[in-house]
């Protein structure tokens, strides 16, 4: 039995190495349109996202280098920020997924991140339905302050990661092999 969604979830795969084409603004708001009917408990939508697109990228390597400086006990070297920078620009297109918690006695915090990150899981798989190239990162340094003031994020948002977008290489447009789901351990009855 196949669906159009259950094909697209089967197909889906992240790509680490993307070329330098991107969806355009509107492309994204299209897709984002769909986050309409994400679930979400009250529909509070306590989620944005923030586009990083040409130089913008340099300010989440900044952002990130600044958070490494202060965690290393080592000097920082000018060489470690460069390095920052260009892993933020290893895609065109940075999405920086954000969780903005609203306030609730009914819904609590951990509810509405799971929001944001249905959020972040049905974007990479609409971006992979229309041809483009994902990965989600996050890392050690994706909340700390220097981090999230990059951004421009205050208490109490706070970054769930990136999800860095743009085309497919040619060499990677395959079907990336899976390990079979057993299903009877991730399925049971009470
Ligand atoms: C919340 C979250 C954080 C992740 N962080 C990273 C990361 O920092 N670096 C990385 O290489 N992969 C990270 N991944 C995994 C990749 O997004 C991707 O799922 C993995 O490379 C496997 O590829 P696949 O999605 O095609 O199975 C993360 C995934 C999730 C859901």
């Amino acid at each position: 039995m196949t669906s159009p969604a259950f094909d697209a979830l089967r197909a889906r795969r992240s790509h680490s190495k993307v070329t330098d084409e991107a969806p355009s603004r509107a492309e994204l708001e299209h897709l984002l349109t769909a986050m309409s009917s994400i679930a979400d408990h009250s529909g509070l939508r306590p989620w944005r996202i923030i586009e990083l697109r040409g130089d913008a990228r340099r300010s989440l390597g900044e952002g990130l280098a600044k958070a490494a400086a202060k965690q290393e006990t080592r000097s920082h070297k000018e060489s470690d920020a460069e390095k920052h920078i260009s892993k933020a620009m290893r895609a065109p297109l940075v999405l920086a997924i954000v969780v903005s918690p609203k306030p609730s006695h009914k819904v609590p915090l951990w509810e509405q991140e799971a929001v944001a990150s249905g959020v972040a899981h049905s974007l990479g798989l609409l971006l992979h339905e229309a041809g483009w190239g994902s990965i989600w990162r996050t890392g050690p340094l994706t909340r700390t302050k220097a981090v999230r003031k990059a951004h421009g994020i205050k208490k109490p948002e706070y970054l769930l990661g990136w999800l860095y977008v743009g085309g497919i290489p040619d060499r990677d447009k395959t079907p990336k092999p899976r390990k079979p789901l057993d299903v009877t351990k991730h399925l049971s009855s009470l």
